[in-house]
């Protein structure tokens, strides 16, 4: 099968890399010329593999049945999104951003097949061309518009492994729960994501946090049950959680596809959420 990958950060390069790894054919659409360069100079390396992958800045090249993968940054959709509006007419798009904020944008694309998913492995960006994979996980895609049977046969692609969802409000607002829970805390408090079960002070705001959404959100506790946000903790207990990343790195964060989205959801006021948003907002490049 033929992918287009649109940007080469952390999970662009690690998508790019796995659906090479299983035998496609596969092209990164990158904003810089110099990382299109290197990218295609050097290939994409993922610890000890390299994998030789062409990267441009050109929407040109997307050929019209390639699957288009967009990884870019919600703030990065903002200059993706107008070109959808003139490029890529026939392919078939997935985003794979967290939060929530651009959904109805996304919607309201010309293409006629669009998905969504939610991205459940770690993986950090070393250079350009180099990612370092810190946790295993799978893509959990649903439909936003169009045709389902055009998505599923990504459903038995080997190597990577994507799981397809009925109802896409619900698989990504259980993540945006879960990222609303975890990014704050450890951005501000600087810890890893396993370290809010064992630092007494940031385990109690995250069950205080959590207490806050089951009360303003009914489905909370069916959809995101606590033990399964403390399973993931453990699970990412080494990761830094991209809010964090971008905070260290003085990058914005994704605050309002995240915590905003959550916050006005909500039908109840959230004061705990509210307090964690102003004050990274605050601190904010
Ligand atoms: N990292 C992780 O472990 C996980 C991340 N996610 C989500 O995935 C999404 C992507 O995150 P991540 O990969 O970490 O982010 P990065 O910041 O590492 O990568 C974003 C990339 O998008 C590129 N970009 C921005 N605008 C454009 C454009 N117009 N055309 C082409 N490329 C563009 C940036 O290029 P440039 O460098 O030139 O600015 C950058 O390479 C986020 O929503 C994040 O929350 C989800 C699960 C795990
Ligand atoms: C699930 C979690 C918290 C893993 O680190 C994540 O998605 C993130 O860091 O944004």
């Amino acid at each position: 099968m033929e992918f287009v990958v649109i940007g080469a950060g952390a999970v662009g390069l690690l998508t790019a890399s796995l659906l090479k790894e299983a035998g496609n054919k596969v092209q990164l659409v990158t904003r810089r010329e110099v990382q299109a360069r290197q990218i295609t100079d050097h290939g994409v390396v993922k610890g000890a593999n390299r994998y030789d992958i062409k990267a441009t800045t050109s929407w040109k090249s997307i050929p019209p049945e390639a699957y288009i993968l967009v990884a870019v940054k919600y703030e990065g959709l903002e200059t993706v999104l107008p070109l959808f509006q003139e490029q890529a007419q026939t392919n078939p798009v997935i985003f794979l951003q967290n939060g929530m904020l651009h959904i109805e944008a996304i919607k309201k694309l010309p293409q006629k097949n669009i998905a969504a998913a939610s991205v459940e492995h770690g993986v950090v960006k070393l250079s350009d061309h180099e990612i370092r994979h810190t946790g295993q996980g799978i893509y959990k895609v649903a439909l936003l518009k169009g045709e389902e049977r055009v998505f599923l046969p990504l459903v038995s692609l080997s190597g990577i492994h994507m799981e397809w969802h009925a109802d896409a409000d619900r698989l990504l607002f259980r993540k945006v729960l879960l990222n609303t829970l975890i990014n704050p805390l450890t951005a501000l408090m600087k810890l890893k994501n396993g370290e809010l079960l064992t630092n007494p002070y940031a385990f109690e705001l995250l069950e205080r946090l959590y207490r806050e959404l089951a009360d303003a959100f009914p489905e909370m506790e069916e959809l995101l049950p606590f033990n399964e946000v403390s399973a993931l903790c453990t699970s990412t207990s080494s990761n830094t959680s991209s809010m964090l990343a971008d905070k260290l790195a003085g990058r914005k964060m994704e605050l309002d596809t995240i915590l905003l989205y959550t916050l006005n959801r909500s039908q109840k006021d959230l004061p705990i959420l509210r307090s964690l948003y102003q004050l990274l907002k605050s601190t904010e490049v």
